[in-house]
């Protein structure tokens, strides 16, 4: 299969209630599947949102209640789920990690997000991850990172040099960072001559407003889909063809010369 339709779920997070979000989750799945994608985005922490202060209580253990309710959703609506990240204790600590699951309902993919942002307190209560998040659907070679991932090219592009050609980015982006965020997703579909996919939340917590503009945007740089800054299905097809042609067109990976990289 060539040709995918993807779905993001953009939607406001409910500050520190797990329980809210997981049942808000349910019924999203639901609505999202009256547009059968084979593909649905989550956005990052939609469990928990950023209350990293309360990571003591709200943290799951290997994120083990995260894990079971997006197996079970994907294997009932048989759809891949790229299903956003949520806030994984482990031994050394607490984690911000993507899962993702295949139609079957069984795990493909568990990425720590590897750059943790300051600004909004990460490096006190996380840890960074060091691992690829490099995953198939089906027989497309796909990469999965967290948000302030994007803003290292240098990190995107070692999974894109080990195969990926979509790229699935889920996010707890500001809307005071808009315009970066717009510009960095269409630069790495540039650059990388790969979809991107990217998955935002909207709406606001205690501390920020979020963007939204969840968007799809293809190989040669062009934005298929952007959602506004509201709650919103965002789904758009995505052809692979498109890969081969923007790579045919303009040979970025034959032409790059790594030893003057270094
Ligand atoms: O890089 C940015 O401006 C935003 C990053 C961010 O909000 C995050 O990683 O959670």
């Amino acid at each position: 299969m060539n040709k995918w339709k993807v779905t993001c779920i953009q939607h406001d997070v409910i500050f520190g209630n797990p329980e809210a979000n997981y049942a808000k989750m349910e019924k999203l799945l639901e609505r999202a599947m009256k547009d059968t994608p084979d593909v649905i985005v989550l956005p990052e922490l939609w469990t928990i949102g950023y209350d990293l202060t309360r990571l003591d209580e709200i943290a799951e253990e290997g994120a083990g209640r995260t894990k079971a309710f997006l197996s079970e959703a994907a294997r009932r609506y048989g759809v891949y789920l790229v299903g956003g990240s949520t806030a994984k204790r482990t031994r050394d600590g607490v984690y911000n990690t993507l899962l993702v699951y295949d139609r079957e309902g069984q795990p493909i993919s568990e990425y720590d997000k590897a750059h943790l942002f300051k600004l909004m307190d990460e490096h006190l209560y996380l840890r960074s991850g060091s691992g690829k998040g490099l995953f198939e659907l089906g027989s497309i070679r796909s990469a999965g990172v967290v948000c302030y991932d994007i803003r290292f090219p240098e990190w995107i592009r070692t999974h894109i040099s080990s195969g990926a050609e979509t790229l699935f980015v889920v996010a707890q982006w500001p809307l005071a960072r808009l315009e970066h965020w717009r510009a960095l997703l269409i630069a790495r579909a540039i650059e990388n001559q790969c979809w991107v996919i990217a998955c935002n939340r909207s709406g606001s917590d205690p501390s920020n407003v979020f963007a939204g503009h969840s968007m799809v945007v293809g190989p040669w740089g062009e934005v298929i889909a952007e959602a506004g800054e509201s709650d919103e299905f965002l789904t758009a097809d995505i052809d692979m063809a498109e890969v081969i042609k923007a790579r045919g067109r303009i040979p970025v990976f034959e032409d790059r010369r790594p030893e003057l990289y270094e």
